[in-house]
């Protein structure tokens, strides 16, 4: 196994106050993080500036979502340049409550992955199927076109971690189990492997999201291919900690 840093991002969604947000930060400032795992989290956008500046700096702040230009007349979005002003150095995009609840779709996802990557944004990318996908059997076929619009938009693949949710397990209680996840990992590095190159198949690191806990986490980070996590409702709670050090 090529060795990969443990990368873990904690999906805030739509949840918060300043005061839940100062509690929250001062719990994750107070813990001791493996220093060997990259940890991010990401605020509601009106939160983004405040979080950064409450922050331990060993962790980093990811926007959960951005527009595909610099600026302009599109009220309500931000962009790229935006969150880096607030400080921030990664966003979520692709995620499959973007995808399922605002309806955006392949396109304009991989529009937003080249524009933030312009922008000198990392990204998680985020793919995985519904449970009607994953019944007909098909799961493969749709994290793969999904990966492939990404991909398509990549040129620097240090920049890009890429999320595999399946949509049945996000916010559910219901979390893939080790080998499904590890399966369906092990087929997105092939296919890194296939259509991309040795190197990224090698270096890119695939996050497993959908109902992580810290019961969960252990069993899932010991999956050869398992790099890390995108956590959302464990994420407002300290056990994000015991999360972040699944591997430690
Ligand atoms: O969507 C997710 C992270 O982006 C996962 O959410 P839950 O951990 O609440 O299932």
């Amino acid at each position: 196994m090529a060795s990969r840093r443990f990368f873990v991002g904690g999906n805030w969604k739509m949840n918060g106050t300043k005061e839940s947000v100062e509690e929250l930060v001062s719990v994750l400032n107070a813990a001791s993080l493996h220093d060997e795992t990259d940890v991010v989290c990401a605020p509601p956008s009106i939160y983004l500036h405040f979080a950064r500046s409450i922050l331990d700096p060993k962790i980093s702040v990811a926007a959960q979502n951005c527009y595909k230009t610099a600026k302009g007349a599109f009220t309500g979005e931000i962009s790229p340049a935006m969150i880096r002003d607030c400080g921030a150095d990664w966003v979520i995009l692709g995620h499959s409550e973007r995808r399922h609840v605002f309806g955006e779709g392949d396109e304009l996802t991989g529009q937003k992955v080249a524009h933030a990557l312009d922008s000198g944004l990392g990204v998680i990318a985020c793919v995985g199927e519904t449970l009607e996908e994953r019944e007909a059997g098909t799961t493969e076929e749709v994290v793969y076109a999904q990966t492939q619009f990404i991909a398509d938009n990549v040129k620097d693949w240090d920049k890009v971690v890429l999320a595999y949710e399946p949509v049945w397990a996000i916010g559910t209680g219901k979390t893939a189990s080790p080998e499904q996840a590890q399966e369906v990992h092990q087929n997105l590095r092939g296919w890194f492997r296939a259509n991309v190159s040795d190197d990224v198949a090698d270096a890119v690191r695939i996050i497993y999201g959908g109902s992580v806990t810290a019961a969960n986490c252990r069993e899932l980070a010991s999956q050869d291919d398992v790099d890390g996590f995108l956590v959302g409702g464990a994420s407002l709670k300290p056990e994000f900690v015991d999360i972040v050090n699944a591997r430690a």
